[in-house]
C-alpha cells in the first residue's frame, strides 16, 4: 500500500534546482514579478538554432489521453529568443525549454526561453575542430541518447579513424553509439564489423531501398544524433526514415526566415514511430581535446586493473605501459587492448587526418 508510493520513480523535474529556488518558503519575500509568468510557461523542444533564434516544437507528446486529432491541433512551431535572465547559458538542439510570452506560433511572433531543463546528456565539440568554417554553427546537441555513426561500406570507403573518434565522442558524452553501415549493395560489412566486434558496438547494415525495420526499432522513442561525412548516404537515410523530412526542414527554415534549405545547422526531425533523429549537416568530426585518458579507459573496465603498474600519467600508448605485459600474461583480451589503444590514439592529431581503409 504505502510502499507503492515509494516505488514511484522519481521524475527528473523533481531534481531541478531552479524549481527549488523559486518555491518560496514560509515567510519569505513575495515572488518577483517574473515568477507568475514562469508558472504559465509552456514546454518546448528545441528543433534548430539559428543566429540567436530558437525554433521549438510545442505541444509534442502533450496530454497522451487526448484524441490524436486534438493532440495534433495543439502542436506548433514557436520561435523564441533567450530571456536576458538566462545570461550566457547556451541553448542547443535537443534542449527542453520553458517558453513564455507569445507562444501562439503565429508568423512574426517571438517567445522567450526562460528556463532550460536539466540535460541527460551533452554532445560536445572542443576547439580543435576544423570544420566550423563558413559561419557554420557549432552543433552541440543536448539530451541525445544515441549517436548513430553513418558509414558507407564503399563509395566512399570507410574511415575507421573517424569512426573511432565518433566512438570516443559518444563515450565522453555518455551516449550509446550505433554503427549504421550503408550501401551494403556495394560491399560486405564483414571486415568492418570484425574490427568493431571487440568493442561490442551495436550495428545495423542497410542499403538504399532496403529494409529499415531493425534500424527503426533501434531509433523508436529515442533521441538519436546522426553523424557521418559527405556522401555516405545520410540524406538518403533521413528521407527514408522521415517521409516528409524535406518539408519539415523547409518549414522550419521558413519560420526562422532562413528561407531555403541551407543544410548547415543541426535539425531535429520527429520520427513517425516516435522519437527524434537529429541530423547534423556539415559535422564531420568532433574535437576531442577535452577527453581524458581516464574517460576512454573507463569504457574498458576489464583493462583498468592492468594499469596499476603503469607509470604515473601513462598514455597507455608507449613502451612503458604495463598493459602489454598484463595482456601477455593472459589477464586481458589482446583485441580489447588494441581497441583501447586505437581509441586513445584517435584523439591525437587533426580530426580530418584520416586515410580511407584499404578496400
Ligand atoms: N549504391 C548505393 N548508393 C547509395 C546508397 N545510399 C545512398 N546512395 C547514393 O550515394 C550518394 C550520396 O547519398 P546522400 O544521401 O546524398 O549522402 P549524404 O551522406 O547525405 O551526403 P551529403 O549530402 O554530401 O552530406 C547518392 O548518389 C545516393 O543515391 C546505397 O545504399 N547504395
Ligand atoms: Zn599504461
Amino acid at each position: 500500500m504505502g510502499a507503492d508510493v515509494g516505488r514511484r520513480p522519481l521524475r527528473k523535474r523533481e531534481y531541478d534546482e531552479d524549481d527549488v529556488r523559486i518555491r518560496p518558503g514560509k515567510g519569505s519575500r513575495p515572488r518577483t514579478r517574473i515568477r507568475p509568468a514562469h508558472e504559465e510557461a509552456v514546454e518546448g523542444f528545441v528543433v534548430t538554432v539559428d543566429r540567436g533564434r530558437y525554433t521549438c516544437l510545442v505541444g509534442a507528446g502533450e496530454e497522451r489521453g487526448r484524441r490524436r486529432k486534438d493532440r495534433a491541433a495543439g502542436r506548433r512551431v514557436v520561435v523564441a529568443m533567450k530571456a536576458r535572465e538566462l545570461g550566457r547559458k547556451g541553448i542547443v538542439v535537443g534542449d527542453r525549454v520553458a517558453l513564455v510570452g507569445d507562444v501562439s506560433g503565429r508568423p512574426d511572433t517571438l517567445a522567450r526561453v526562460v528556463r532550460v531543463e536539466p540535460r541527460v546528456s551533452m554532445l560536445r565539440r572542443s576547439a580543435d575542430d576544423t570544420d566550423d568554417t563558413d559561419g557554420i554553427e557549432r552543433p552541440v546537441v543536448a539530451n541525445a541518447d544515441q549517436l548513430v555513426i553513418v558509414t558507407a561500406l564503399a563509395d566512399p570507403p570507410p574511415r575507421p579513424r573517424m569512426i573511432d573518434r565518433m566512438l570516443v565522442a559518444a563515450f565522453d558524452a555518455d551516449i550509446e553509439p550505433l554503427l549504421c553501415l550503408t550501401k551494403s549493395d556495394l560491399a560486405s560489412p564483414e571486415e568492418l564489423v570484425a574490427l568493431y566486434a571487440p568493442l561490442g558496438v551495436p550495428y545495423v547494415v542497410i542499403r538504399k531501398g532496403g529494409d529499415l525495420e531493425e534500424l527503426r526499432q533501434r531509433l523508436k522513442g529515442r533521441i538519436s544524433v546522426l553523424v557521418g561525412h559527405s556522401g555516405v548516404g545520410k540524406s538518403t537515410l533521413v528521407n527514408a526514415l522521415v517521409p516528409d523530412a524535406n518539408r519539415a526542414v523547409s518549414h522550419v527554415n521558413a519560420v526562422t526566415g532562413r528561407g531555403r534549405h541551407t543544410s548547415t545547422s543541426a535539425i531535429a526531425l520527429e520520427l513517425p514511430e516516435g522519437g527524434w533523429i537529429i541530423d547534423t549537416p556539415g559535422v564531420r568530426s568532433f574535437g576531442l581535446a577535452h577527453v581524458s585518458v581516464e574517460t576512454v579507459l573507463a569504457g574498458f573496465p576489464d583493462l583498468v586493473e592492468g594499469t596499476v603498474e603503469c607509470p604515473k600519467g601513462c598514455t597507455h600508448l608507449g613502451e612503458e605501459c604495463a598493459l602489454d605485459a598484463w595482456a601477455a600474461a593472459g589477464h586481458a583480451d589482446p583485441a580489447r587492448l588494441a581497441s583501447l589503444r586505437r581509441l586513445l590514439a584517435s584523439r591525437e592529431g587533426a580530426p580530418d587526418e584520416d586515410r580511407p581503409a584499404a578496400s
